[in-house]
């Protein structure tokens, strides 16, 4: 009988540990750049194993946390409404996060990094409300502070894997140094039969670098795989899930000890297209109440974002040696802080743009 035609070499995320990149001289540490690279040019997507800097139980304490938040009474969880802030941080209800204009399947507290002189009554300027759960803050505050040293480390680590000079490596380091990081905390209830859309529809992260912490459910979050070659036939096995353009939904389970790690649209402009911001969604079908928590690791606001001078020199070599023979788009730079600002302005149902991811 005629098997499944299944490019293996697709069929799950590449896993990277940090742990080379934390220690000083680690022998490791060129091999795992250059793993990155690969990770960043193929998948966009990534498992990045942090077992040996954190302790599991730490995010486990987050993901009780946020449960203890979305099991209080619906006028409880609205007391930290972002229709009470800047209409961005806070509480969201199920279905007031929009993307490719449907309604999500999900609730969520929203955190951006402080701002100084906060005016709520600008989009995105006001200040972050945190649920009166004791501990909650003091917790959640630490993980942002480890989920921002993460990112620093992994920068670097991305730029080694590009071959970035010294002075290139200090130049892009100035534009993450004041990081204008979001937090997100999910809370996904099963999605219903009868639902027309998603947990979360299919979008790419708009940033630089997400960390996304998820509880253990199976099945929920999917990862667009782009294979124009590929030839898959729908086989009913995980982790196929449907067969679209040559390309295929993965499902990205969490690893136990592990982050899933993807790129966001300011790393594919910085190398020109040669990374990608590859597409997601969720789609939770389970009888379970899924928690997931995305720290989204972004440039400084004020930071312009243009093609590296490092990504420009592989396009060209890609191009002396015939391996690149279509012309090459350069990428109009882009300030971080407009671009989120452009992204915010239709993400919720009550205002009156489109969705949160959508591109245009
Ligand atoms: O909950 C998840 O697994 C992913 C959420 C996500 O993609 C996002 O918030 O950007
Ligand atoms: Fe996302």
């Amino acid at each position: 009988m005629e098997g499944p035609i299944v490019n293996t070499k697709l069929a799950a995320l590449p896993i990277i540990s940090v742990e080379p990149f934390l220690q000083p001289g680690h022998h490791g540490r060129l091999s795992a750049a250059a793993a990155l690279h690969a990770a960043c040019t193929e998948y966009g997507f990534f498992y990045l194993d942090i077992s040996s800097h954190i302790d599991p139980s730490e995010p486990e304490e987050l993901t009780r946390l946020a449960r203890e938040f979305f099991a209080l009474p619906e006028e409880e969880k609205d007391k930290i409404s972002i229709a009470n802030e800047d209409g961005v941080r806070g509480y969201q209800r199920l279905k007031e996060n929009v993307t490719n204009g449907k309604a999500d399947n999900h609730e969520a507290i929203d955190f951006f990094k402080p701002v100084e002189k906060p005016d709520k009554t600008k989009t995105l300027w006001g200040e972050n409300q945190w649920p009166s759960i004791p501990g909650f803050r003091e917790k959640y505050e630490v993980w942002i502070e480890k989920m921002k040293n993460l990112g620093m480390v992994v920068m670097e680590a991305m730029a080694t894997g590009l071959g970035v000079t010294p002075e290139e490596w200090a130049e892009l380091q100035s534009k993450v140094d004041d990081s204008f990081w979001v937090m997100r905390i999910i809370g996904y209830p099963p999605l219903p039969n009868d639902h027309d859309g998603f947990s979360c529809g299919a979008h790419k992260d708009y940033g630089c670098l997400t960390f996304l912490y998820a509880d253990p459910t199976p099945g929920a979050l999917q990862v667009y795989l782009n294979d124009p070659g590929l030839v898959v036939k729908e086989d009913g096995r995980t982790p196929v899930q449907r067969v679209e353009d040559g390309g295929r939904w993965i499902n990205a389970d969490p690893i136990p000890g592990c982050v899933v790690c993807n790129i966001g649209e300011m790393w594919e402009v910085w190398t020109n297209g040669l990374y990608k911001s590859t597409l997601h969604r969720v789609v939770h079908r389970g009888s379970n109440y899924r928690v997931s928590i995305p720290f989204f690791f972004e440039a400084n606001f004020d930071a312009l974002v243009e093609p590296l001078p490092a990504a420009r020199r592989i396009q060209d070599d890609d191009r002396a040696v015939g391996k690149a023979t279509e012309p090459i788009k350069v990428y109009e730079p882009v300030v971080y802080g407009d671009f989120l600002l452009k992204k915010l302005s239709g993400n919720y149902a009550t205002s009156p743009g489109k969705g949160r991811y959508d591109t245009n």
